[in-house]
């Protein structure tokens, strides 16, 4: 010891020892004193919520919102269950602040998941096991019962630390966003309960990042989920001729991989971000004739399709790529229909044409100002702003004209959302409630009517 702490570093030596002795003390003490707040408790509610099964397409939702209902119980928040339709429990949680007339912010997250393959996980998806390394396992640990649970626990923190918001700051914990929150946010964002709720800014979920910084999300690519149909003439599996079922889909097929290739060399050239081109990726191919043996083997079927997760970015020609759809890769010439599955009409195709589908995230937007340095306060700093390749419930409240970020605080964490072996690291985890202490004190405090004051009464000072 002696050869190693010099008599120069010596009292600096002793100085952080006994600062780091007495954080230790601080913290063992809080814990004691408020055990619900200590770093076990919170994963343990983590894993709680985790282990309820609520993926699609049966969901175990009055399970979810009983155990976010006791939750808001004991943080003595206000709370009520809608049932826009039946069976779809839509928790919406209240925090008041001290100023109603101020709009208020919504914190919003879905509790379905998406349904997994049980038997190709290495630990149960519905178990929340904790590997050594401290990996949480579990279907929605990354989409999205981190982010509930986070914005619960960081109010739990500040409300312990006797912070009272000025703003009004709501929950949401809405029902299958996973399979397109028609029943869920879309009912909600057209209610009377959401005007009467005077929303100002809508913060939902984003995604992963494998590197430092965390992502955040101003708009979304649209799904369009196209189902592309083939007829042609049946005949004997040994005759070569044309204008069969199969060959006019494959001859789209074709065609519909140059497009998807020529959009991916673009993100792999650096060139567009993965939100900025269209992705088509083939989901179902569906052909042939069974029978209860089998498929027969001999008989060139007159029916061939294949399904299509289209996504397109709210910054392209919707119009041109409809066209493309009609034109090259169904076209009637080669007997070929087409169905658009998730969004049946035309215009709900273009669901962000003529609305607020991007939300700025620059200075002109005091939310997203105030997200930067809550995060950038908490230690962490953003990504660039980026289109979400995939789609959120934030569609919704975009239609409504409100502005709306997707933001999910997983840093150094790969991407697994919908994958098999979907986990979190519990440090992540625990990091991510302290980030969203900062954005909710940022938020629950804003007051614009203040800032304007303040700064009219600087300018008469001038
Ligand atoms: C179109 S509704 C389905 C929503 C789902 N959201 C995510 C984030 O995966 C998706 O993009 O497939
Ligand atoms: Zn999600
Ligand atoms: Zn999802």
């Amino acid at each position: 010891m002696e050869s190693l702490i010099s008599c120069r570093t010596r009292p600096i030596f002793f100085l952080f020892f006994n600062l780091y002795f007495l954080s230790l003390l601080f913290t063992a003490i809080t814990a004691i004193q408020n055990p619900s707040s200590s770093s076990s408790s919170i994963i343990s509610r983590f894993q709680e919520y985790l282990r309820i099964n609520t993926a699609q397409p049966n969901p175990n939702y009055y399970v979810a919102a009983d155990f976010i209902l006791s939750q808001a119980k004991s943080l003595s928040l206000e709370s009520q269950t809608i049932e826009f339709v039946k069976n779809k429990p839509l928790i919406l949680i209240k925090w008041p602040g001290k100023n109603p007339n101020l709009p208020s912010v919504l914190l919003n997250s879905h509790t379905d998941v998406v349904p997994v393959e049980s038997q190709k996980w290495i630990h149960d998806p519905f178990g929340a096991h904790i590997d050594s390394q401290g990996n949480i396992y579990a279907r929605g640990s990354q989409d999205m019962k981190c982010v509930g649970l986070q914005y619960l626990e960081a109010i739990r923190k500040l409300k312990d630390s006797g912070f009272e918001p000025t703003r009004t700051i709501y929950l949401s914990f809405v029902p299958d966003e996973e399979i397109g929150g028609h029943d869920g946010v879309e009912k909600l964002a057209e209610s009377d309960v959401y005007k009467k709720m005077n929303v100002a800014f809508v913060l939902d979920e984003g995604l992963a990042s494998p590197g430092e910084k965390y992502r955040a999300f101003y708009a979304e690519r649209s799904p369009m989920w196209t189902v592309i149909k083939a007829t042609g003439a049946p005949g004997h599996g040994a005759k070569l001729y044309d204008n069969t079922a199969m060959e006019n889909l494959l001859k789209s097929i074709e065609i519909i991989r140059r497009f998807r290739a020529s959009q991916f060399d673009m993100v792999k050239a650096g060139l567009k971000a993965e939100g900025e081109v269209v992705s088509v990726n083939m989901v179902f191919l569906k052909a042939g004739t069974q029978t209860p043996t089998g498929f027969v083997m001999n008989l060139q079927p007159s029916e061939a399709e294949a399904g299509f997760d289209i996504r397109v970015p709210p910054t392209a020609d919707q119009e041109a790529l409809l066209k493309r759809i009609a034109e090259e890769w169904a076209p009637a010439s080669r007997n070929m229909t087409f169905e658009y599955g998730q969004f049946k009409q035309k215009q709900s195709v273009l669901d962000n044409f003529g609305n607020p589908a991007l939300t700025a995230a620059d200075n002109s937007n005091p939310w997203w100002v105030l997200l930067e340095e809550a995060v950038r306060s908490a230690g962490a700093q953003l990504e660039k702003p980026e289109i979400f390749p995939a789609s959120t419930d934030c569609r919704y409240f975009r239609r409504q004209g409100l502005p709306a970020i997707g933001f999910s605080p997983m840093a150094n964490t790969p991407i697994l959302l919908h994958d098999h072996n979907e986990f979190l690291n519990q440090a992540e985890y625990l990091k991510g409630v302290d980030i969203y202490v900062s954005i909710i004190k940022a938020y629950a405090s804003y007051d614009e009517h203040a800032e304007a004051t303040k700064e009219s009464s600087s300018r008469d000072e001038l």
